[in-house]
């Protein structure tokens, strides 16, 4: 155990006023006090914990708000609200913290933007569309029907594709951290180490003033996450590699074989083989895709895999795998049955992506030190408002986690609005609770893959629980004007609904710009307009929306114009 203090002075969660509260034991830090006492039990809920001071150092003057709960705070804590992490997670939590007047400090450790700027969303959306440009270009009898004729063939220069992806994350990194120091929130390049649910240790960094431990009234872990390597596995970045060195794109292999056909899995099925690689998913699951719709899976497994220079094996794991030497020795891949275990191939490849899934990223933190016993896969025990659970099951007050290290949800824009809703927690509305069930996602693959709520089984086995007819109606590409304008004609839209009542349960969209299109089912979902009423919302002709206004139609009995 990494942590440090001791004992000190609580917070009354009742009055919220100081008293002496001797809380729990914990390692000594460099500046504590060893504490002999034993381990806290029955506290009730929600647990306070000690201030984890004993000294009082000189307060930050930074105050520069007028809210009078930052005047009360200011004279107990040198923060209303610590960030410790600042990916997009931290970055929303603190934009919507300056928003309610909240002194803010986000620490960002080496890392300001974390995964998504970084080595997420917004290097792979970057390789996504210039490999989408090079697979439109190549697409001589696509273009043809268009009336369009391309001479001679296409290239493209692979650094400058890397530098167009990694440009692109080092000027989104920096406007990250320019739009919060801009609006008063101290940005201090630091690690985070919890000394108690209000006082954190700066590892490697101190504030403007030199301090080296901060207080505040309130703390959110947004800590992220990082690649997850089944056992067996050894990568060495160069021929077996996660998408953290991929999104790189320091070389492109004739033949990668990719372990996972999840989001990344997919993703990058897209980029290599439209630059030119030859794929083979390894999936451990009986299908390909296994976490889509299956009806949709199969759409996309015919748009997506059949199409292109992709085989697969499903039901089986990559049980070991030896890296190669590039262009000298072949990266080893032995392939186990999923459930018998037994070897049924091996297989020598240029190159191995693992995209097996992604586990939080709490080290260093001392979480453990805080009474959490971490979940399976290490995640941060959340509530529905993302505050941290003790082990007991009661959650610890002023202590809170959001995006990816919680698990609840492993997508950028959920980690962002998790950290909205507390700080909505924080700032007096406590009725706020964040619907996971209405936030979509969707995959970046060309055509793209979106969704929202339940997939179809999932409806099925909630009508059959809670005894209502599942209605089902969907919408095609191939009827759309525009989609049939940009020869791009195929996919649908299915909506799931209650027959009953209208209420929409998930919909799910394979086809052209689906990740945008999703937006309309979802912001329904989240406000419960019911399908019926959806039905008369009018949509501009010709756009794509108009697959959805289709389903939405069908839905209601009423036929598409
Ligand atoms: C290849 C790829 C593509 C993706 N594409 C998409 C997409 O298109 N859309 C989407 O919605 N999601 C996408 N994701 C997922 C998305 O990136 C994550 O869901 C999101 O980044 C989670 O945000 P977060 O704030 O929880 O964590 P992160 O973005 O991981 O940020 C956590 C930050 O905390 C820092 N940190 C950790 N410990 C400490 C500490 N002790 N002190 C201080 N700082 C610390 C880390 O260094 C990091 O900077 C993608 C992920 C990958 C890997
Ligand atoms: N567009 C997006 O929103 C986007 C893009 C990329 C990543 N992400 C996020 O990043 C996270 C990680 O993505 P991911 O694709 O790595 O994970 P994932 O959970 O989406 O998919 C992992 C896949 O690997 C398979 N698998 C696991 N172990 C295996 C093994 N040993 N052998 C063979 N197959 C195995 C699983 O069955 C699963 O299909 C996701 O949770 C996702 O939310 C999102």
């Amino acid at each position: 155990m990494s942590g440090a203090f001791v004992f000190g002075w609580g917070a009354s969660a009742a009055t919220g006023r100081w008293r002496a509260n001797r809380a729990q034991c914990w390692p000594v830090s460099e500046t504590g006090r060893r504490c002999s006492g034993q381990r806290h039990s029955g506290w009730a809920p929600p647990l306070t914990f000690a201030s984890a001071r004993f000294h009082r150092r000189p307060r930050s003057r930074t105050l520069s708000r007028s809210v009078s709960s930052s005047m009360r705070m200011a004279a107990e804590f040198d923060y209303d609200l610590v960030i410790i992490g600042a990916g997009v997670g931290g970055h929303g939590a603190a934009l919507h913290a300056h928003n309610k007047g909240l002194k803010t400090a986000v620490l960002t450790g080496k890392d300001p933007g974390g995964t998504c700027v970084n080595r997420g969303c917004v290097p792979s959306k970057a390789l996504l569309a210039a490999a989408g440009r090079v697979r439109d270009l190549r697409a001589a009898d696509r273009m043809r029907a268009m009336g369009i004729s391309i001479d001679g063939r296409v290239h493209y220069d692979r650094q400058a594709v890397s530098n167009h992806a990694n440009g692109l994350a080092s000027r989104v990194r920096g406007n990250l951290v320019n739009s919060l120091k801009a609006l008063g929130v101290d940005v201090i390049e630091a690690r985070g180490r919890l000394l108690s649910p209000r006082a954190v240790q700066l590892v490697d960094g101190r504030t403007a003033s030199g301090a080296t431990e901060i207080t505040a009234r309130d703390v959110i872990l947004a800590t992220g996450s990082v690649p997850s390597i089944p056992p067996g596995i050894r990568t060495d970045g160069e021929t077996v590699f996660t998408s953290d060195e991929a999104l790189r794109l320091d070389w492109v292999p004739d033949w990668v074989a990719i372990v996972g056909s999840g989001y990344i899995g997919l993703e990058f099925s897209d980029v290599y083989t439209a630059l030119g690689s030859q794929v083979t998913f390894i999936e451990a699951a009986p299908r390909l895709m296994p976490a889509l719709d299956a009806e949709i899976a199969r759409i996309a497994e015919r748009l997506l895999i059949a199409p292109r220079s992709i085989d697969y094996h499903t039901g089986v794991f990559a049980s070991k795998i030896v890296p190669g030497v590039a262009g000298k020795a072949p990266v080893r891949i032995e392939v186990v049955h999923a459930e018998s275990k037994q070897l049924v191939d091996t297989l020598e490849v240029d190159a191995a992506l693992i995209a097996t899934g992604r586990r939080p990223y709490t080290e260093g933190l001392a979480i453990e030190a805080m009474g959490v016993e971490l979940l399976r896969g290490g995640f941060v025990p959340t509530d529905e408002h993302m505050r941290v659970l003790h082990k007991s099951g009661q959650p610890i007050e002023h202590l809170w986690c959001i995006g990816d290290a919680n698990g609840k949800m492993m997508l950028a824009h959920a980690a962002s609005a998790q950290g909205v809703s507390v700080v909505e927690h924080l700032s007096g509305n406590s009725e706020y609770r964040l619907n996971h069930q209405a936030i979509p996602a969707a995959c970046f693959t060309h055509p793209e893959i979106s969704m929202v709520g339940d997939t179809e089984q999932q409806a099925q086995e909630r009508a059959k629980a809670d005894g209502f007819e599942l209605g089902k109606a969907v919408g095609h590409f191939r009827a759309n004007s525009k989609a049939l304008a940009e020869n791009e004609a195929e996919g649908i839209a299915k909506v799931l609904y209650r027959k009953d009542s209208g209420q929409l349960l998930g919909v799910h969209i394979v086809g052209l710009h689906a990740a945008d299109l999703i937006h309309e089912a979802a912001n329904a979902m989240s406000a419960g307009i019911p399908v019926h009423q959806l039905a008369f919302a009018v949509h501009t002709h010709p756009t794509l929306s108009e697959v959805m206004d289709e389903a939405f139609k069908a839905a209601a009995g009423m036929a598409a114009h």
